[in-house]
């Protein structure tokens, strides 16, 4: 269990985070998202203590700096590549496992179990970003920590690392582990994330599970379909509903799925199909960090087309 409490840190005239207070479970995957410079990697220092600030942050009831041994407590995963350029990777790793009283077999496992076994004696100056990204959680799982605490993870992974990424923290979860990652792909995190963090210039948004976020910031729609629908669609939009046709199916929104079912059912209209279709996450977050967004690029502005010359074929 995590319990951050009134986090806040402030960059000259910049306050990057604006007392932030959340909990973060054990046994799910809680997802941190916020548009670009929100704050996100800067609550991540904050919790471990690698940024000055104000607030504090309890791993299972302690502080991060009070935990006799960390490793075994929080695993971290800050940026991809923070590691020894000469170093093989397997020696980093036996260093930091000798350092934190950890068996060198714990080694071996780890870089195996992050898919790294074939090239754990390279250096990891010569790794991509995706290598780097697996030799960064095999760090963060050293110590078999309770809590894992990850920024970005799946940057610079493939659609096969992704995919991969998303099942070991699943699993982690469901061994009852703390797990609290933050991404920029939306698709991925609903399909991995159980609760979220979400937060807009520093300030907190949502805290809660994902359907509830999703209900919160956006209209589901009710998907109608039948062999005769124009008269129903009349009756839904004197009842206040906006309808559109999507080739043979009514896309209703602003009434709840009963009451379309019971005016279908109250005018005799025979259906062969009355559905919700729920909005994505994407969609959710785009309304509920829309206003906070700091970073709005313009729209493209096209290149003058060339005046057209009198007589000039074009
Ligand atoms: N070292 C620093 N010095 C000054 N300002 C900083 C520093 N680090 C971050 N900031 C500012 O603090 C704010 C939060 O940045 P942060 O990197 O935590 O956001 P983020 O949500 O992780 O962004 P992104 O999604 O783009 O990675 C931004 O306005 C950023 O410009």
């Amino acid at each position: 269990m995590i319990t951050a409490k009134g986090l806040f840190k402030r960059y000259r005239k910049t306050v990057a985070v604006d007392h932030l207070s959340f909990d973060v479970r054990p046994g799910v995957v809680t997802g941190f998202l916020g548009p670009n410079g929100s704050g996100k990697s800067t609550t991540m220092r904050l919790m471990l203590g690698l940024d000055h600030g104000e607030g504090e942050t309890l791993f299972d009831g302690q502080r991060f700096g009070t935990i006799r041994r960390p490793m075994n407590e929080v695993g971290a995963l800050l940026e991809a590549k923070p590691f020894h350029p000469t170093r093989s990777a397997r020696n980093h790793l036996r260093m930091l496992a000798a350092a934190n009283r950890i068996a060198d077999k714990r080694v071996d496992e780890v870089m195996e179990f992050v898919g790294l076994g074939d090239v754990k004696r390279k250096k990891p100056k010569g790794y991509s970003l995706g290598m780097a990204q697996r030799l960064g959680l095999a760090q963060a799982l050293l110590g078999d920590p309770r809590t894992l605490l990850l920024d970005e993870p799946t940057n610079g992974l493939d659609p096969h690392g992704i995919h991969w990424m998303r099942d070991v923290l699943k699993t982690l979860a469901a061994e009852g582990r703390t797990i609290f990652v933050s991404s920029h792909l939306l698709s991925e995190m609903q399909l991995m994330a159980d609760e979220l963090v979400v937060i807009g210039r520093g300030t907190m948004i949502f805290n809660g599970d994902v359907d509830t976020f999703v209900r919160e910031f956006t209209q589901s729609q009710v998907v109608v379909r039948g062999p005769e629908t124009a008269g129903l669609a009349e009756t839904l939009k004197s009842e206040g509903a906006d309808v559109v046709s999507e080739g043979d199916a009514l896309v209703v929104s602003g009434l709840e799925i009963g009451k379309v079912g019971h005016l279908a059912f109250a005018g005799g209209v025979e259906l062969h199909e009355l559905s919700t279709r729920r909005a994505s996450l994407e969609e959710a977050f785009m309304s509920a960090t829309g206003a906070s967004e700091q970073f709005v690029a313009k729209e493209p502005v096209r290149a003058a087309a060339p005046a057209a010359v009198e007589g000039e074929a074009l």
